[in-house]
C-alpha cells in the first residue's frame, strides 16, 4: 500500500473557547480546511453518580471534515471510544450536540437514530462482526437487505474492486484471512454510501501486513471513492494513514496533527503519556507539541 500520506506532521494547538462552542469557527482553533461532515459542540459525557462519577468527555468541540480520513488517538481512558460512540449515535452525550450530515443526532428519537445508523453511517469494528453463515457478498449487502434498499451494482463493483475481494465473494468468513474479513467489513460499511464511516480499532486484531491492506483501503475509500472516515486507533502507524489526527486526554481534545508521520504521532502521544514514553523520547521540550497540558 502506498497511500500513506505526507511527511509534514504539523501540529495545531487546540483551544476550546466560548467562540468555538457556538460553532462560529472550527473546534480546533482553526477554520476547518474542508466542508464538515460531523460536528460536536460542548460534548460532556458522564458515567455513574456521586463520588463514582466518571467524566469521560469533558467539553469536546470537534469538526470532522468531509472527504477526509480522521484518526482519533489518546491514552487509554481518554475518551476516544466515548467520543466516537456519541458522534455515531451509538451513545448519547450528557450535554452537548452532535450533528451528522446536517441531522442533529443528539436530539433524535431511538427510531430515527436506528434509521440514521442504517442509512447514513457505516461501522467497522475491531472484531469484524461478520455473519459466519453468509458469504462475503451476502455480508457486504446485508445492511441494504436489512434496510430493504436495492443494491447499487455499479457502486458495489467499485467498492469490491477497491477492496480487492472479487475472487473471494463466494467465501464464508471462516475461509478468509483476518485481513480479508476486515476488508469485507469495510466494504459492508461502504456499500450503502454512508455519509461517514466510523471505525473502532479496525486493525486491532490484524498483523501488520493485513493492517496495511485495511488502512490502505480506508484511505483509498476517501481519496478515490470520496468517502469520509473517522477511526479510533492506538497505533501511530495506523494513524499516519489519516489526513488528520485528533488527540484526546482526560476527555478533552488537546491537539491535532495534519498529514502526520508515525514519528510525529508517537512524539505527540508521548507528550500526552510521559511515563509510557520515557524510554522512547529524550526529555526535550522541543518534542512537546503545543496545546498539550
Ligand atoms: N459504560 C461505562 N460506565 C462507566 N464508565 C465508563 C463507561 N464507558 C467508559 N467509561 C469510562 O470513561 C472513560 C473513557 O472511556 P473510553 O472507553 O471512551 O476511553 P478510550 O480512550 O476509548 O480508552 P481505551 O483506549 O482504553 O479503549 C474511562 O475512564 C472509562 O473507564
Amino acid at each position: 500500500m502506498s497511500s500513506r500520506p505526507g511527511t509534514t506532521g504539523a501540529t495545531t494547538t487546540v483551544a476550546a473557547s466560548a467562540e468555538h462552542a457556538t460553532g462560529a469557527a472550527g473546534a480546533s482553533g482553526t477554520t476547518p480546511e474542508r466542508p464538515v461532515i460531523a460536528t460536536a459542540r460542548g460534548l460532556v459525557k458522564t458515567y455513574g453518580r456521586g463520588e463514582a462519577t466518571v467524566r469521560a468527555l469533558d467539553g469536546v468541540d470537534v469538526d470532522l471534515e468531509r472527504g477526509r480520513l480522521t484518526a482519533i488517538m489518546g491514552p487509554s481512558g481518554s475518551g476516544k471510544s466515548t467520543l466516537m460512540h456519541c458522534l455515531a449515535g451509538l451513545d448519547s452525550p450528557t450535554v452537548g450536540t452532535v450533528v451528522v450530515d446536517g441531522e442533529t443526532v443528539s436530539a433524535m428519537s431511538e427510531r430515527r437514530l436506528t434509521r440514521l445508523r442504517r442509512t447514513r453511517i457505516g461501522f467497522v469494528f475491531q472484531s469484524f462482526n461478520l455473519v459466519p453463515t453468509l458469504t462475503a457478498e451476502e455480508n457486504i449487502v446485508l445492511p441494504l437487505a436489512v434496510a430493504r434498499r436495492p443494491v447499487d451494482r455499479e457502486w458495489f463493483d467499485r467498492v469490491v474492486d477497491a477492496v480487492g475481494l472479487r475472487p473471494r465473494l463466494g467465501h464464508r468468513p471462516a475461509e478468509l484471512s483476518g485481513g480479508q474479513q476486515q476488508r469485507v467489513a469495510c466494504a459492508r460499511a461502504l456499500v450503502s454510501r454512508p455519509a461517514v464511516v466510523f471505525a473502532d480499532e479496525p486493525t486491532g486484531n490484524l498483523d501488520s501486513r493485513a493492517a496495511a491492506e485495511v488502512l490502505g483501503f480506508l484511505r483509498s475509500s476517501v481519496d478515490d471513492l470520496g468517502q469520509s472516515v473517522a477511526m479510533v486507533t492506538h497505533d501511530p502507524t495506523a494513524a499516519s494513514y489519516a489526513h488528520r489526527v485528533l488527540f484526546l486526554a482526560d476527555g478533552r481534545l488537546v491537539t491535532e496533527l495534519r498529514d502526520p508521520t508515525p514519528q510525529a504521532v508517537l512524539d505527540t502521544l508521548g507528550a500526552l503519556t510521559p511515563a509510557a514514553s520515557a524510554g522512547a523520547h529524550p526529555a526535550d521540550p522541543a518534542h512537546e507539541p503545543a496545546g498539550v497540558r
